[in-house]
């Protein structure tokens, strides 16, 4: 399959200070692909590059089949970008700013699909943008995204000051534009739960360095699961039991016993069957706690 989105190599500094560096990284056309990462990771950074903002230090970047070198105008056009904060003309009302942007592409709005996505978002775009929530004015950057139908999307931090419900209708939408226009989706949050959501694979960033990139289905084992055990016997069990060889990180907390299980689900069914158990909640790791452990393995390895 062919790649929307090639980094190879890829480094960026500024001046003696950290950027990104060497990253590698492939999307292919039509994927849904989160990108996630802490505070100061290099994610803005990367999309900036991916944008064409700034130039890397080193490295290439191939974007819909051609290499980013120079001025590429004609790319940008086929690529639509949601940044984290929004800022418009405050007098202008929603609609005007559509006008607006759609001109610059040579477009008519009422051409558009503006007023359907508009629609689904239960946006008014009649109304002046100086009287607008973060929620709409997170929506008009959503549509403007949207209204030159790019073949990329890069989305950066999209969900914040987005309602549940909306979020959700945001997500079906961007589902629907994977399906039906195989566009490109490529996601930035340090919101983790977001990803398994919407995308195929995730790739991890933290201090500049990809630390992992997966599928998100294959992210867990099938048997791995973070397990929470009341005991009829009350205290802590964790040593007299055995749990802590079954998972060193296992924690006790209001009489609640927490642990993960890896590849150890029948161990803990063997434990479990010999003792009185009040209360068992079983649950697939999330994304947060999977990165945790990425965490804790480099510290142990750093130690
Ligand atoms: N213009 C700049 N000049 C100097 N250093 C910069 C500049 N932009 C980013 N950096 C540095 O590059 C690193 C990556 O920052 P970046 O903004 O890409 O991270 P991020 O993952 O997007 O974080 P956030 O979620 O906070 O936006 C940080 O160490 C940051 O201080």
């Amino acid at each position: 399959m062919k790649s929307a989105i090639e980094l190879v190599h890829v480094t960026k500094r500024y001046g003696t200070a950290r950027g990104v560096t060497d990253l590698n990284l492939s999307v292919a056309q039509g994927e849904v692909f989160g990108f996630i990462g802490p505070n100061g990771a290099g994610k803005s950074t990367t999309i900036r590059m991916l944008l064409q903002l700034t130039s890397p230090t080193s490295g290439e970047i191939h974007l819909l089949g051609q290499r980013i070198q120079g001025e590429r105008a004609e790319l940008r056009r086929r690529i639509g970008y949601l940044p984290s904060e929004i800022h418009f003309y405050a007098e202008m009302t929603g609609k005007q700013a559509l006008e607006l942007a759609a001109n610059a592409c040579g477009l008519r709005l009422k051409d558009t699909k503006a007023s359907d996505y508009a629609e689904r978002l239960q946006w008014d775009m009649d109304r002046k943008i100086k009287s607008y929530s973060l929620g709409n004015r997170k929506k008009l950057g959503i549509v403007l995204s949207l209204l030159h139908q790019p073949e990329l999307l890069i989305l950066d931090e999209p969900t914040s000051g987005l309602d549940p419900l909306i979020q959700h209708e945001f997500f079906e939408l961007l589902s629907d534009l994977k399906r039906k226009q195989g566009m490109t989706i490529f996601f930035s949050t340090h919101v983790l739960s977001e990803v398994e959501k919407l995308c195929e694979r995730v790739a991890f960033i933290r201090e500049g360095e990809l630390v992992r990139i997966s599928d998100v289905d294959s992210l867990t084992a099938p048997g791995d699961h973070i397990a929470a055990i009341r005991f009829a016997e009350e205290g802590n069990k964790l040593e007299a039991y055995g749990l802590l060889q079954l998972d060193p990180n296992a924690a006790y907390e209001n009489g609640v016993h927490h642990l993960r299980t890896g590849s150890r689900l029948q161990e803990l069914l063997t434990v479990l069957a010999e003792k009185k158990v009040r209360e068992i909640t079983l649950r697939k790791p999330t994304i947060e706690e999977l990165f945790m452990d990425d965490y804790r393995e480099e510290r142990r390895a750093d130690q």
